[in-house]
């Protein structure tokens, strides 16, 4: 069975991933990073958010024909629609979710990531939590909620799925 994580930026999913063997799970965002040679940052300015999200469609497709036991997705893999039908269609999709204050307040310390939507004006962002928290909610077959839990209980929890 294949695990996809899904929820807004600094939800965990790239953590949580992490924690599953070598191997065995995907970062999307890691992944198109090799593929385009560059930060995501780097890319949206370069190139265009657009152009992000049609990569990003492509490596999530290719992904969820691959096997693996984790997929992390990007907060905006539910912006297109192509994306939330799919994942729709999909088995074992597991929202990581918490309140906003919770997530801004992680995104501003992870120094690790750079999030270009996260550049935005606080408001823009809860704006754009807001919008894609009902997205998430929709595709979901799981939510597990993820605040006051350490990255390892949030392991253990999906563990316990399988
Ligand atoms: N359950 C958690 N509790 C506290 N901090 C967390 C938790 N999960 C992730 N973090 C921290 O939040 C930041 C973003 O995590 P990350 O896994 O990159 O999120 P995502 O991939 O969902 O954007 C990192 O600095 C990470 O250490
Ligand atoms: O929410 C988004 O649109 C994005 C989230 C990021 O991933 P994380 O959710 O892992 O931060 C990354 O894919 C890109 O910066 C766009
Ligand atoms: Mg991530």
């Amino acid at each position: 069975m294949t695990v996809i994580l899904i929820g807004f930026m600094a939800a965990g999913k790239s953590t949580v991933a992490k924690a599953f063997d070598q191997g065995k799970f995907i970062d999307l965002d890691k992944k198109i990073e090799k593929e385009i040679g560059m930060t995501i940052a780097q890319f949206f300015q370069e190139y265009s958010e657009d152009k992000f999200r049609q990569i990003e469609r492509e490596v999530f497709k290719t992904a969820v024909q691959s096997g693996y036991a984790v997929i992390a997705t990007g907060g905006g893999i539910v912006k297109l629609a192509e994306n939330r039908n799919c994942l729709k269609e999909l088995e074992n999709v597991v929202y990581l979710k918490a309140d906003f204050e919770t997530l801004y307040g992680r995104i501003l310390s992870d120094k690790e990531n750079s999030r270009p939507l996260a550049l935005r004006s606080k408001e823009e962002v809860e704006k754009l939590f807001t919008q894609r928290a009902a997205f998430y909610e929709d595709v979901a077959d799981i939510v597990i909620e993820t605040q006051g839990k350490s990255p390892e209980e949030v392991v253990k929890e999906i563990q316990e799925l399988k």
